[in-house]
């Protein structure tokens, strides 16, 4: 009888048709700051899979905490694309540059030099937002996002959209969108109610408070938790959060809550001395992605397809209304957040006064170009 490879050599095709979109490398897209790199795929015991590989999507804007411009997002479609129509991708990991962040979300100083004040232009760039979560979803091969850092806002969203999270425990979680002048409608207010119940995604998509690694295993919106702090020499969890006891005096659940006071002082003062290490993550990714090639590749993806419905079912309900919105949003509210955010220091503070815009709405107070100027960090009130 004939072996399998023997078999593979005589019958696979001598010609095989390309489904790429387009023939361009995704880096030359966006000046190299979203990175597509097949690395070689890996058995449980490490050792290396001919011919078969992990697709790596890479954010590559760390001085900006990774957030996306609007050339990224484009580079992001295809790049998933790319990965998706890949014969020789078993998963595809998508991750971030640096230990810092994964994505902070949408690019706030594109936001406020260009989109800000802009809809019809805030409109297509919503399309390609909206492309790049639907790309994910989309995508024929598991997804795993290896959250190297902050996943905040438009990152959280599109971290959210992946199959699984596998984080490093310095990492935050969480929304910005009320606070910086938009709502969190890429996506997180159709994934939260799903991943972790109505309540905890009120919390977290309107008050907008980061939350640990650590607690958002707890609520399930990640698969797994890895230390990245090494104190001389040895893996550490992340000091400033909760992660030796479960319960406080009152029965309360505090595991992955933040430390407070001295204590969360004394936790980012180690961190400051420590030493920054992501082995343990690569080995965690690496992990799952060989469970993952251990399995019938069409069943895989049968299976994604079907789990990720309650995702992809809230988020086809919403998307196109949400982008509407979200561009007319950017004549007022997200002009306003935006710009703060841009233009404000950490002396000025970065975030409109609340309080003194809501006294001027509610005596009725249109929007007008000098409100817009007397809300920004700094100016005189
Ligand atoms: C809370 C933060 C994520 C981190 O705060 P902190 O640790 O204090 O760091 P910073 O000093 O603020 O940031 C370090 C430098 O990175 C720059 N940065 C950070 N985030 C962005 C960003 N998103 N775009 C551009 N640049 C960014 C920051 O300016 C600093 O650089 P500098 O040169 O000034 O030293 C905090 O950074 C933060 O809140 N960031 C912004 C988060 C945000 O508002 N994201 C956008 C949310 S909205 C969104 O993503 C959307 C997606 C699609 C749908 C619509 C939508 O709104």
């Amino acid at each position: 009888m004939a072996t399998t490879d023997e078999i593979i050599k005589r019958t696979a095709p001598s010609h095989l048709i390309d489904h790429n979109l387009i023939d361009r490398e995704v880096e030359s897209l966006c000046d190299g700051m979203v990175k597509y790199e097949k690395r070689p795929a890996k058995r449980k015991d490490g050792s290396r899979v001919q011919g078969l590989y992990n697709a790596w999507i890479i954010f590559n804007n760390p001085k900006q905490f990774n957030s996306y411009t609007t050339d990224m997002v484009k580079a992001t479609i295809l790049a998933f694309r790319r990965a998706s129509v890949d014969r020789e991708v078993s998963a595809v990991v998508f991750t971030g540059v640096g230990e810092k962040a994964f994505c902070t979300g949408g690019n706030t100083k594109e936001y406020a030099e260009y989109y800000a004040g802009n809809p019809q232009e805030y409109r297509q760039y919503m399309r390609l937002f909206n492309d790049m979560v639907s790309a994910i979803l989309g995508c024929d091969k598991p997804v795993v996002c290896r959250v190297n850092g902050m996943r905040i806002g438009g990152g959280q969203e599109i971290g959210m959209a992946c199959d699984f999270s596998v984080a490093h425990d310095l990492a935050n979680f969480g929304q910005a969108g009320p606070k910086h002048g938009s709502a969190a409608i890429g996506g997180a207010t159709d994934f939260l109610p799903v991943m972790i119940g109505c309540e905890q995604a009120m919390v977290s998509g309107t008050l907008c408070e980061p939350f640990s690694a650590h607690k958002a295993a707890r609520l399930g919106i990640i698969a797994d938790v890895v230390p990245a702090l090494k104190i001389d020499g040895k893996f550490v969890p992340n000091p400033t959060v909760v992660t030796d006891k479960f319960i406080d005096e009152y029965g309360r659940v505090i595991h992955g809550e933040f430390r407070t006071g001295t204590q969360f002082k004394e936790g980012l003062a180690l961190i400051k001395e420590g030493e920054i290490d992501l082995s343990m993550l690569d080995q965690k990714v690496e992990e799952l992605c060989a469970k993952l090639i251990d399995t019938f590749p069409e069943c895989m993806t049968k299976s994604l397809e079907e789990l990720r419905k309650p995702k992809l079912n809230a988020w086809n309900a919403n998307k196109e209304n949400s982008r509407a919105w979200l561009a007319l949003n950017m004549m007022n509210e997200a002009r306003t957040g935006f710009r703060a955010f841009n233009e404000g220091t950490k002396e000025t503070g970065r975030e409109i006064e609340f309080v003194k815009l809501r006294q001027g709405l509610a005596v009725g107070t249109p929007w007008t170009e000098e409100l817009v100027e007397s809300l920004m960090p700094g100016a005189q009130r």
